[in-house]
């Protein structure tokens, strides 16, 4: 938090006193900083951080849970902060995460006061050294409403929203273990989705500064062109996570998963369904009962990781097309798509 406080600038020339203004899509927008402070009771509870931002606990309207996101202060940042906010306004799916209001000083400083996810990240609960073990019927529903989320914002939104940085600490828990997508500051909106970053060097064609390790499509690393099915990449690797129990990107040992799964991956898209079943078996988390796993369903999970990750983009399967695949393969996720299509 301390690193934090340092960076934000606190202008008092951005205080001002006008009260909080209900917006019609029912966001709340903070006019004064005193604000943000009131509902961070001062800034006292860090609950996450990332790259470019800090998350506080927050209270909304006096007493409901909230947290509340504060982009480092800068004139660079405050464009992610607000690319966020635009596109968090256009959103409303159970598997988003939900902002319920901002601030805005239309200069540096910006917050975004989020619906509180209790469970924390997707990453943590897989891979802390908790025993609270997440079991097999939790991960099929959480890859299944995460790839809702996604065909929500690739076909259901216009212009469409490429999400750009799927994985699994962007996937928030809710009390249920049910999933809600966050962090859209990569995010590409409509036909900027297709231009070349200017990180890009024409010479070499290599993206210098793209990604996050384990995670980023090595198509989009070549060619720097934000497509849908980069966030079908992403969300294979998490697929294949939550198979397994293993980080996308191991530091210490400086292994890849994607890497790790390779020579399955390759069977399983080679012979599919008779693949034999210990074969299959072996890159499942260990620390999952073998019987409370059904080798079909898991057999389907590897089947959609491995044509996720495929090398050749355009042979990915859409969003919408893999919700297909798991609804039809796995009975328990039948129910769940009865409310599809928010
Ligand atoms: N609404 C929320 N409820 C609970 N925890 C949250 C919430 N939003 C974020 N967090 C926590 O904070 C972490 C960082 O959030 P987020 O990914 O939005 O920040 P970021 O700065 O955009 O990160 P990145 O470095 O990935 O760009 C999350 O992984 C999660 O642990």
């Amino acid at each position: 938090m301390a690193c934090f406080l340092n960076c934000v600038r606190f202008d008092v020339s951005t205080t001002t006193t006008d009260k909080p203004r209900i917006e019609g899509s029912g966001v709340t927008c903070y006019n004064s900083w005193d604000d943000v402070e009131t509902l961070t009771s001062n800034f006292s509870r860090l609950i996450g951080s990332g790259g470019y931002s800090s998350i506080y606990m927050a209270r909304f309207s006096g007493s409901d849970k909230a947290a509340l996101k504060v982009h480092v202060s800068s004139h660079s940042l405050y464009q992610v902060f607000r690319l966020e906010l635009d596109i968090l306004l256009r959103l409303q799916h159970p598997n988003i995460v939900k902002l319920l209001g901002y601030f805005d000083d239309s200069e540096e400083n910006g917050a975004l006061l989020l619906e509180y996810l209790p469970q924390g990240n997707l990453q943590e609960k897989l891979h802390s050294s908790s025993k609270q073990v997440l079991p097999w019927r939790n991960r099929t529903t959480i890859a299944f409403q995460l790839v809702q989320a996604i065909e929500h914002i690739h076909e259901k939104c216009t212009p469409q929203i490429v999400h750009g940085d799927i994985k699994s600490s962007n996937v928030l828990l809710d009390k249920n273990f049910d999933c809600k997508l966050c962090d859209f500051g990569s995010a590409k909106v409509g036909f900027s989705s297709m231009v070349q970053p200017p990180t890009m060097s024409t010479r070499s064609r290599q993206v210098k500064m793209v990604g996050s390790p384990g995670y980023t499509d090595p198509h989009y690393l070549k060619t720097g062109i934000a497509l849908k099915n980069m966030d079908m990449y992403g969300f294979g690797v998490v697929v294949l996570e939550l198979v397994s129990g293993k980080e996308a990107f191991s530091a210490e040992r400086g292994e890849m998963l994607v890497h790790i799964a390779a020579p399955l991956i390759r069977e399983v898209l080679d012979s599919s369904v008779n693949i034999a079943e210990d074969k299959v078996r072996q890159l499942l988390d260990p620390r999952l009962a073998r019987d409370s796993v059904d080798i079909d369903e898991l057999k389907t999970m590897l089947n959609v990781a491995a044509l996720c990750i495929g090398n050749s983009p355009s042979l990915r399967p859409s969003a919408a097309q893999v919700a297909e695949t798991l609804t039809q393969n796995i009975p328990s996720l039948s129910f769940l798509s009865c409310g599809k299509g928010i």
